[in-house]
């Protein structure tokens, strides 16, 4: 079944609905005004960590401390650094998988002339799509459709819905490029970049405003490596994306801004060394 035209079809039925999609009012670096007023504001937004640091809950020293960064929409941040620097743990609080000790993590708006545009909101968990290192290793269904849609919510839910999910899932395979695999096949028969491009599919279905991804090249052969890269230059198109790697040499043609993060868990902005 190819994707395009299977997607609607694949809707699991009504006894097992899903809702993957987030709350209207939460979604997008829109602020809570309405959708059609936030298409003639002009200006742009930024997600913004303010000042955040991390103590793990029993432990005597930060992790994290004092991390400032922003990154404006539509662009790609790249965060390097030393192993065991504190990368990964910078993605799961941006993610929301543990909260910050201290600081803050939002999303604020500005005007054309870069004035504050209205109040900051803090960054939710539904708002982020994570694709952690080695992400097929995870896989754990039988087909791609299932993959997809494993681990959402089960609820009834009407057609209108359904259709929202259909159209998700045929938008977020086209931006993936993997419009003509079947979503019978197993996952674990897809080529290693192929794997990567589903993985970013299940977090797109869930149309995300900010992609964190960690290692995204990591255990690939040169060529899906370049495939991916290729992939992560038209996804900056339309996605706010945020990558921890040290894959440096073959990002930084899509790189906006960069990081090192240093040992003892502090972040410097730095342009990248290649
Ligand atoms: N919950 C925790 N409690 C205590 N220490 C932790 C906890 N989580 C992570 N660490 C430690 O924090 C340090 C930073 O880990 P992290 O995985 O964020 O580093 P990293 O920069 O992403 O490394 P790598 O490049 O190897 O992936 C490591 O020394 C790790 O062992």
């Amino acid at each position: 079944m190819l994707a395009s035209a299977a997607a609607a079809a694949a809707v699991p039925p009504a006894s097992t609905s899903y809702s993957p999609v987030k709350p209207s009012g939460s979604r997008g670096w829109r602020t809570s005004r309405s959708r059609r007023a936030a298409r003639v504001e002009a200006g742009y937004s930024q997600l913004e960590v303010r000042k955040v640091t991390y103590r793990p809950p029993g432990t005597e020293h930060n992790l994290l401390n004092e991390i400032n960064l922003s990154l404006r929409e539509k662009s790609f941040g790249l965060i390097f650094g030393r192993s065991g620097s504190g990368k990964t743990t910078l993605l799961q609080l941006l993610a929301g998988l543990s909260e910050p000790t201290s600081g803050s993590i939002c999303i604020q708006k500005y005007d054309d002339s870069g004035n504050l545009n209205g109040k900051s909101e803090m960054l939710t968990s539904q708002r982020v799509g994570i694709v952690f290192q080695f992400p097929e290793r995870y896989f754990l269904a039988d087909t791609v459709l299932e993959e997809v849609t494993f681990g959402w919510p089960r609820q009834k839910a009407d057609l209108l819905f359904k259709e929202q999910l259909a159209l998700n899932i045929q938008n977020a395979f086209n931006s993936v490029g993997l419009k003509t695999i079947s979503l019978d096949e197993d996952p674990q028969s897809l080529s290693g970049g192929f794997k990567r491009r589903l993985a970013l599919a299940i977090q797109l279905v869930q149309t995300p405003d900010l992609l964190l991804l960690d290692e995204p090249l990591a255990g690939l052969d040169w060529k899906a490596r370049a495939d991916v890269v290729n992939l992560l230059k038209d996804l900056k198109k339309h996605h706010t994306i945020l990558v921890v790697s040290h894959d440096l040499r073959e990002l930084y043609p899509q790189v906006d801004r960069s990081w090192r993060m240093q040992m003892g868990g502090s972040l410097k902005e730095e342009t990248l060394p290649v």
